[in-house]
């Protein structure tokens, strides 16, 4: 009989640190902590063991953790030792652990890909919990948080729940229809799916969840000696970009991401636009980079002659402290970044513009893969609004159904899968 490899892994931060937490999960986790403390601790309690190793030399006093199967996070039963975080006391009781039959170091994702496996979460869950993993601002957390609680799940189900109704009415009407009248469906029902199908369109249109990995990107532009590098710099609190006197001082492009209240943005300085740098070669790449740049920018900040930007961008009359500088009465703001002067103003103005454009906290929002089958979804939904055969209809809300279990992970396949655990961490 084959038996599930037991796995093993460092769960908590690399060592050194102040306390290395090693999971165990798999038939053998129980047989492991025996092994290593000596005695069976009471379910889902902490109590403090001396670990030793197979000779009986003493490895650490460590606190050891047992979760009985199936009602763990993996679902599967459950050892933790909560080590001393130092290299060599997680490689000796790592060491120890290997040496036990049945046990192996555990894959990237492998806890959490059994939790799926073993039914504890879907695919959508995991997908939350791997984003809560890398999440670093407050608003990346907040929405990972809600998609690895199963927010997203839920209604996912809700609307596969309302396509089962849909087809059960379908099959009702096919079973009363004879071979020669094909029968009619009820008006009201049309109108249902096309309700799905404009809910479903609702939330495809709303800011992807990979928009907080990215951040809102805002591009510093405008002519030469403008200010551009040094508002850059006081945008993302340090001295990441040259600055000085002289006209074309930058000419790469340079980005830095920082959270503002939580938000995340991509701040990009360029090189500043102007017609006559073809004699600089090297300026004039620069130049193309800059414009280049302002076609991929949520956001333009312009720091130049007013209504010369792209359209759309927030205009800025930097350098307001500087003698004979008058700000234009159409400028949007009018700031100093060298005394930073009105810089707070821009900040909070920039939170709100790029609240705007990404997913709202505490509202589930859908990765790349979710949105592509939640297209299917509704594509199927308004093919089956144009049908008028129940056969073909109930074919078509199939397919929506087959969508939203992709979207969950009912329906899975093993490459799908490998990529997406994959992606975590050893020890998640
Ligand atoms: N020490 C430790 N901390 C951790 C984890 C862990 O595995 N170990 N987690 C790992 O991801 C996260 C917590 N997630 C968990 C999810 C489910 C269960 C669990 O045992 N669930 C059971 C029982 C719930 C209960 O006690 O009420 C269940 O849902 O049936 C445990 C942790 C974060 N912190
Ligand atoms: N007084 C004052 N001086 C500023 C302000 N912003 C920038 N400067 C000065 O203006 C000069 C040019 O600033 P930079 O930030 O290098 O200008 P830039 O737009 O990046 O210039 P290029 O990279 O050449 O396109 C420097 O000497 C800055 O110290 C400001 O708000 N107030
Ligand atoms: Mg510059």
């Amino acid at each position: 009989m084959s038996q599930t490899p037991t796995i093993f892994a460092l769960s908590s931060g690399a060592p050194p640190a102040g306390v290395g937490v090693i999971r165990v999960s798999g038939p053998r986790a129980g047989e492991a902590l025996s092994a290593l403390a000596g005695r069976m601790p009471a379910p889902r309690r902490a109590s403090l063991a001396k670990l030793r190793d197979g000779t009986g030399a003493l490895l650490d006093e460590a606190l050891v953790l047992w979760f009985p199967g199936p009602n763990t996070a993996t679902g599967e039963d459950l050892a933790e030792f909560h080590c001393h975080g130092g290299r060599a006391v997680i490689a000796a009781v790592e060491a120890a652990l290997a040496a036990l039959p049945g046990l192996r170091r555990a894959e990237p994702g492998e806890f959490t890909r059994r939790a799926f496996a073993n039914g504890r979460i879907d695919l959508a869950e995991a997908e939350g919990l791997g984003d809560l993993l890398s999440a670093e601002t407050e608003l990346q957390r907040a929405a990972a948080l809600a998609n690895a609680g199963g927010a997203l799940s839920r209604q996912v189900e809700t609307w596969r729940d309302k396509v089962l109704g849909l087809s059960a009415e379908v099959e009702g009407v096919l079973d009363f229809s004879d071979e020669e009248d094909s029968a009619d469906l009820p008006e009201c029902f049309t109108w249902n799916i096309a309700a799905l199908a404009d809910e479903l369109r609702e939330w495809l249109a709303r800011p992807r969840s990979e928009r907080l990995g990215e951040g809102f990107r805002v591009v510093l532009a405008g002519p030469p000696n403008a200010g551009k590098s040094t508002l850059f710099n006081a945008l993302v609190e340090s001295e990441a970009a040259i600055t000085s006197p002289i006209a074309g001082t930058t000419r790469d492009v340079i980005e830095r991401s920082v959270a503002i209240g939580g938000v995340p943005f991509t701040f990009v300085d360029t090189a500043g636009l102007r017609e006559d740098a073809k004699a600089d070669a090297i300026e004039a790449i620069g130049i193309d980079r800059a414009r280049s740049e302002l076609v991929r920018a949520d956001l333009v900040l312009w720091l130049g002659p007013e209504g010369e930007g792209p359209v759309d961008a927030w205009e800025i009359a930097a350098q307001a402290d500087r003698e004979g500088f008058v700000p234009k009465p159409s400028a949007r703001f009018t700031l100093s970044a060298t005394t930073g002067e009105g810089v707070g103003l821009l900040k909070s103005a920039l939170v709100d513009r790029a609240r705007d454009a990404l997913p709202k906290p505490g509202e589930a929002a859908l990765n790349a893969r979710q949105h592509a089958r939640l297209t299917e979804a509704a594509e199927a939904l308004e093919g089956a609004g144009t049908l008028s055969d129940p056969l073909l209809v109930a074919e078509e809300l199939r397919r929506a159904r087959l969508a939203f279990d992709r979207l969950i992970g009912r329906a899975t396949t093993e490459d799908m899968l490998d990529t997406l655990f994959g992606r975590f961490c050893i020890g998640k």
